[in-house]
């Protein structure tokens, strides 16, 4: 599948936070997809029908934004073109947690990716979150099971394990390092390498996520082996050079994935 991104090469359309505009945008180029990042009303429903993935992240968002995702995000359910959306922070504030759901009667995204807190705020489950931070005591294959079936779409809970779910299929992907957690941006990131895999692919949400998050977690693997000693400045280097360096066989070979 890491074949078929470099291949197709998808136009990856972002509407994201400030603070991760740039690190999306190169993670997504060695990963061999093209981004864009548009946000403003007037473009976006155009933009959208021309691009191949299109990416709903609520990092830092405002009432410009928000209109934004509703215009392109109608364009890409009516072309069929796959979303994903990244519901940063949702449970952190009421706003957050109120214009999600808005968002969610308007579009319908092919995943939803978050942290187990995000995810089970978006559910009414117990969850913490503080910031953009969070947590919950769910097992993440269980939360991302139940989350998809209340949600009507497939599901990816982040953290130490990974997991994603379409409801009746549950893959649990245990690669991975703790330092992504020390580097900012690293979930929104993969949000949006979810989408350049489900974008590139006739396997369905569900195949490409566990493929990507197998390809991410072992590119975090590979580069924290080559920095260890240097620290998270090199480290996050490393992981955008893994991220582009890495092989479908060595992903296939050394990736710890479980169906369940
Ligand atoms: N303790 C950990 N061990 C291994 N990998 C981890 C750990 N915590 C997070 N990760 C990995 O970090 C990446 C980002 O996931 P995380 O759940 O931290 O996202 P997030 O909280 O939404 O991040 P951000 O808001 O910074 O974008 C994922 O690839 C996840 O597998
Ligand atoms: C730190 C931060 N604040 C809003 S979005 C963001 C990026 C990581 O989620």
């Amino acid at each position: 599948m890491i074949d078929n991104v470099r291949t197709k090469h998808p136009l990856i359309h972002c509407i994201t936070n400030g603070v991760v505009q740039n690190f999306t945008a190169n993670g997504l180029l060695a990963i061999g997809a093209a981004p864009v990042m548009s946000a403003n009303p007037k473009e976006v429903g155009e933009m959208a029908q021309n691009a191949h993935g299109l990416l709903l992240n609520t990092g830092t968002l405002t009432d410009g934004q928000y209109e934004a995702m509703i215009i392109a995000g109608r364009a890409a359910n009516e072309n069929g073109t796959p979303i994903v959306l990244d519901p940063v922070a949702v449970g952190a504030t009421s706003y957050r947690t109120k214009v999600v759901k808005e968002l969610l009667s308007e579009v319908k995204p092919n995943l939803i990716r978050g942290n187990g807190g995000e995810i089970g705020a978006l559910i009414g489950a117990h969850s913490e979150m503080l910031g953009v931070e969070g947590k919950s005591d769910q097992e993440p294959g269980s939360l991302a099971k139940e989350a998809a079936n209340v949600l009507g779409t497939a599901i990816c809970v982040t953290g130490e394990v990974d997991a994603v779910s379409n409801g009746k299929t549950t893959y649990l992907i245990k690669n991975g390092h703790e330092w992504l957690s020390n580097v900012v941006g690293t979930g929104c990131l993969l949000g949006a390498i979810l989408l350049a895999y489900i974008s590139s692919t006739r396997e369905g949400a569900l195949q490409a996520s566990a493929a990507a998050l197998a390809h991410y977690g072992l590119a975090s693997e590979k580069a924290y082996s080559l920095a260890m000693k240097e620290g998270i400045g090199t480290f996050q280097q490393r992981f955008l050079d893994a991220l582009s360096s890495l092989t479908d066989e060595k992903v296939k070979h050394d990736t710890h994935i479980q169906k369940v």
